[in-house]
């Protein structure tokens, strides 16, 4: 045997007896699952309900111990004392609690990230444990040591880092944990309190590091995020759908993902319109407006309204529902609520005008049936209600775009086009832009909760008794380390469907997250940082974008401008510098057309180049959508392998995407397309306007007519030039946008 045949033996032993280890474990969860579900359904509801909590409990064990199965050991430190130390996906230990894997988020294993020759850590061997399958294909060492001959280069375990870059895209975000860098690796495991903006160019790895560090503060902070979550922001639902196998890969399935659209339970903002319309609906401007048009649903009568109740008349006078008015705002209670003691305040004022006109007097507290014939009687309830009337959020939004009267009065900042622009059927659907508007709305006018609360009431009463009887079973059953008493009374609570705190957290526009990450955060406006912000009063969060690829007008130029009014300069930045992504050439072609175009640009080297990378083609204008599909067709031929991976994009503006998709089914191809739902991302050919194509990548892109893309934004030819892992293939007629060539 060599010497590397040997190390390979030697790592597959250590690697068999780590498989046999968790095979042993899956083996046993599943048989206590099994014998928990052999008690069938007898027993007492509350012997049920704990037979169904530990049910979920095992199930979700055996669920983490199925998902580490490829990759399960990727590295191994070699100590100055002589130890050694696997790292992999999860912490393993064998029967007698004698750590055999250590997870990649303990501190333990920090090392594996960090380590250099200038800082050790005690470590003098770091070694890439590449297997395939089960079986050890391949390691690669670095030493540790000044004096060695191995020099530690910018990139940690280059061979098995540049080999994952180089395998084919499969349409699906895979996990990093076997080659994450030192720069990322200080924001994964980045404290978890305040705000951190993480700044990077095109391929830093932002989505990556984001996705890494949820799944590191959910293993670091575990007692605090399993009860309040945490929250994925994404930019659209195709890209939520691309990164959706990363968390449960590492273990972690209980982060709620969401777009901005999808932030208010019950609304589906289909409706699409004009980015101009967009930016006008982001501005922050918005908060005052729809606290202006609010108060103007709170509105004193020009004329007293007289009303016969029982051969008696009442009059509705305008100082006294000015002063009711005046009364219920003073407790700064949200509309709908303060609406309550608006109307009892006037219908104690109109029972007392009944009351003189009775023979005989009716104390106050003696008068709960005149009260109530008043607020039955027809003319009242009109009356009241013009005065402060109930309203939900999409009718007080709808009243506002449809109405141009109530909008003018609510928005005097707007200019007459801008109000113009706005103008829409009241029973239009709503758009993205709206989603965070009617979410302020909902804050102000709040919900008329009296039935509501008494629920509330009941529920935290009997929650208690759950949660104590949970504590109970815990300490008897030794369960602790993988279930919080809180998670167990959930599942415990046996009436209704028992419910994660991810699915409670999604289905309640009040939640609020214990961390939230946003990515792509350059594309969110004022408002709809306004109502992110809401879901995290602790603003423990994690921002990634770059502000160089913004393609919404309502998006950001610079964090400072975005963050400080928000923030209040109380947020830290760090930044990744080195690009995995696309091939050298394509990076620097596309960094040198977004510096002439004035982009704020972040400084970038680019981790490998590929042959051949660029290939600009000028053809005739006439020819440029019959060039495509050629080019496409190529491409994807080129790109597919064996295996099924290979993705190929055609990128293009909006208003060509027509003409190209004929033309490709012409030729026997079918491209997936956005239109307004979510791109199948297993096709292996797609189609797609600039702003699509955030946050996705493809081993091939075709490109056409980068001069009209540009002239769309900037930040939409910086996308659409950095989405290929191997190749870009520019069709052109028109002139290349200055800055192409070197
Ligand atoms: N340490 C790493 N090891 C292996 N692959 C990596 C590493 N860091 C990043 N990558 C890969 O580089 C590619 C780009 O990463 P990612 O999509 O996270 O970048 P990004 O900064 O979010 O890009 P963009 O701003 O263009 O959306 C992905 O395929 C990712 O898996």
């Amino acid at each position: 045997m060599t010497g590397i045949d040997a190390e390979l033996a030697d790592e597959q032993h250590v690697v068999d007896r780590l498989y046999g280890r968790l095979d042993d474990l899956r083996a046993e969860t599943r048989s206590r699952l099994a014998d928990v579900r052999r008690q069938g359904p007898s027993g007492s509801p509350q012997n049920r309900s704990e037979r169904d909590a530990f049910a979920t409990l095992y199930e979700n064990r055996v669920a983490q111990l199925e998902a580490v199965e490829e990759r399960l050991v990727f590295g191994r430190l070699d100590l100055t004392d002589g130890s050694r130390r696997y790292i992999g996906r999860l912490g393993l230990t064998d029967e007698e609690r004698t750590s055999l894997l250590t997870d990649w988020r303990a501190p333990a294993a920090q090392a594996f990230y960090r380590a250099t020759a200038a800082h050790p850590d005690d470590v003098v061997r770091r070694r890439h444990v590449v297997t395939r399958g089960r079986t050890v294909t391949g390691v690669e060492d670095e030493l540790l040591d000044l004096d060695s001959a191995t020099d530690v280069g910018m990139l940690t375990g280059e061979g098995a880092l540049l080999a994952t870059l180089a395998e084919g895209r499969t349409g699906r975000m895979g996990d990093i944990v076997a080659t994450i860098q030192a720069e990322q690796d200080a924001i994964i495991r980045s404290e978890l309190g305040g705000a951190l903006v993480v700044q990077g160019g095109p391929g830093t790895g932002k989505t990556a590091v984001a996705l890494h560090r949820a799944a590191y503060l959910l293993y670091a902070h575990r007692r605090t995020l399993e009860r309040s979550g945490v929250l994925l922001v994404g930019p659209s639902r195709t890209f939520l759908r691309y990164i959706d196998q990363v968390l449960p890969s590492l273990g972690e399935t209980g982060v709620v993902t969401s777009t901005v659209a999808e932030l208010v339970p019950g609304v589906e903002a289909i409706g699409s319109e004009p980015d101009e319309v967009a930016e006008i609906k982001g501005r922050a401007l918005w908060a005052d407006l729809i606290a202006r048009a609010v108060r103007q649903r709170e509105r004193v009568p020009a004329e007293p309204v007289r009303v016969r109740v029982d051969g008696r008349t009442v009059v509705v006078r305008p100082g006294d529902v000015a002063s009711a008015i005046a009364r219920a705002r003073r407790n700064h209670r949200p509309h709908n609520l303060a609406r309550v003691a608006f109307v009892r305040d006037m219908l104690g004022r109109l029972a007392e005008q009944y009351v003189r006109q009775l023979a005989f007097d009716v104390p106050p507290d003696e008068r709960g049936e005149i009260v109530e014939d008043l607020r039955s009687h027809r003319d009242i309830r009109v009356a009241l209600n013009l005065a402060w009337m109930p309203l939900t959020p999409q009718k007080l939004l709808a009243d506002l775009y449809a109405k141009p009267w109530r909008l003018e009065a609510a928005a005097p900042d707007l200019t007459p086009r801008e109000r113009e622009l706005l103008r829409r059927d009241p029973d239009a659907p709503f758009t993205p832009a709206d989603v965070p508007l009617l979410d302020e709305a909902a804050e102000l006018l709040g919900e008329d909760d009296q039935a509501q609360r008494a629920q509330a009431k009941a529920d935290a009463d009997r929650r208690a008794s759950e949660l104590e009887y949970a504590r109970q079973v815990l300490q008897q059953t030794g369960s602790a380390p993988y279930v919080s008493a809180e998670m167990l009374a959930d599942r415990f609570a046996g009436t209704g469907p028992t419910l994660t705190t991810a699915e409670r957290a999604a289905s309640d526009r009040t939640w609020t997250y214990g961390h939230v990450v946003v990515d792509e955060a350059q594309e969110l406006s004022p408002m709809a940082w306004r109502a992110l912000l809401r879901r995290v009063p602790t603003r423990s969060l994690t921002i990634v974008g770059d502000v160089a690829q913004t393609t919404a007008s309502a998006g950001a130029r610079s964090w400072r401008a975005q963050l400080d009014p928000l923030l209040r300069s109380s947020w830290r930045l760090a930044e990744l510098t080195v690009n995995y992504r696309t091939p050298a050439t394509v990076a620097e072609t596309a960094r040198r057309v977004a510096v002439a175009a004035g982009l704020p640009v972040s400084p970038l080297t680019s981790a490998r180049d590929v042959p051949d990378a660029l290939v600009t083609e000028r053809v005739p204008a006439d020819a440029v959508v019959a060039a495509a599909v050629r080019r496409a067709s190529k491409a994807v031929d080129e790109v597919r392998d064996e295996s099924g991976a290979g993705r190929v994009a055609v990128i293009a503006v909006r208003a060509s995407l027509d003409a190209i998709d004929a033309a490709l089914r012409e030729d026997g191809l079918v491209a997936a397309r956005a239109g307004t739902g979510v791109v199948d991302l297993d096709a292996s050919l797609v189609l797609l306007a600039p702003d699509e194509a955030k946050g996705l990548e493809f081993d091939a892109v075709v490109l056409l007519e980068p001069a009209d893309v540009l002239a769309g934004g900037a930040g939409d030819l910086y996308v659409a030039m950095t989405r290929p892992t191997h190749a870009l293939h520019v069709l052109h007629a028109a002139p290349l946008p200055d800055g192409w060539a070197a």
